[in-house]
């Protein structure tokens, strides 16, 4: 029996962080991509992230950044783990001292396995939804029944989940984490502390 992780994606605000990190949310996630209406600026990063507890993994998340941009990131904000959800290739998530995750976006006919196995120094893979433009935080879920029962790598599982619908993931996937933004909001980078509490909660009472 094992407990799965969480992450809560798309934190603009300290009050959001700690009402995550409160409620034992693993890790939290901050986009740095200037489109997403959750972008953060390092300012707001920095603020963010020093307000945490300990034990808590922060996250940036990037979409086909520079390696400049990337590396004045890096240089300001205590990120522990990235997260690359755009074209990027092997090479460009190394290099930055840091663990990363590749999100791969899935539909039908893709073939995941062969799309991990491009990736075997990535900490992790994170599986999400495939929306035409749209690069992450779609909050749709995709066909479950679309990943291979074992990919060999920790996945986390992300795209459309709420607490209504992580059970039945978690049971479904069994996958090493679970990734939420829009399930747990009042609007796009306004996070709902009770949605927050309710999803991580669900969370922890689905064991695999
Ligand atoms: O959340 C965003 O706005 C976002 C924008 C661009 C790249 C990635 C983004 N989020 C990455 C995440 O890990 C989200 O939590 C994940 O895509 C799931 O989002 P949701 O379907 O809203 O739970």
């Amino acid at each position: 029996m094992s407990l799965v992780r969480s992450k809560i994606c798309g934190i603009t605000r300290v009050e959001d962080a700690l009402v995550a990190a409160e409620a034992g949310a693993d890790a939290i996630g901050l986009v740095f991509y200037a489109k997403s209406p959750r972008a953060v600026s390092v300012q707001q990063a920095r603020t963010i992230i020093a307000a945490l507890p300990p034990f808590v993994t922060t996250v940036g998340l990037f979409v086909n950044a520079s390696r400049c941009e990337l590396g004045e990131i890096l240089d300001a904000v205590p990120l522990d783990l990235l997260q690359f959800h755009g074209d990027e290739q092997p090479a460009d998530c190394e290099g930055y001292h840091r663990p990363y995750i590749k999100a791969l976006r899935v539909k039908a006919g893709d073939d995941i396995a062969a799309q991990v196995a491009r990736y075997p120094k990535a900490a992790g893979i994170l599986l999400d939804t495939y929306v035409p433009g749209v690069p992450g935080g779609t909050g749709e879920a995709f066909d479950w029944s679309l990943v291979p029962h074992d990919l060999g790598r920790p996945v986390v599982l992300a795209g459309g989940l709420n607490a209504a619908n992580v059970r039945a993931a978690i049971e479904r996937v069994r996958p090493y984490a679970v990734d939420v933004s829009g399930g747990v909001e009042a609007g796009k980078g306004i996070k709902d502390a009770d949605k927050v509490r309710a999803f991580l909660a669900e969370v922890r009472r689905t064991t695999i």
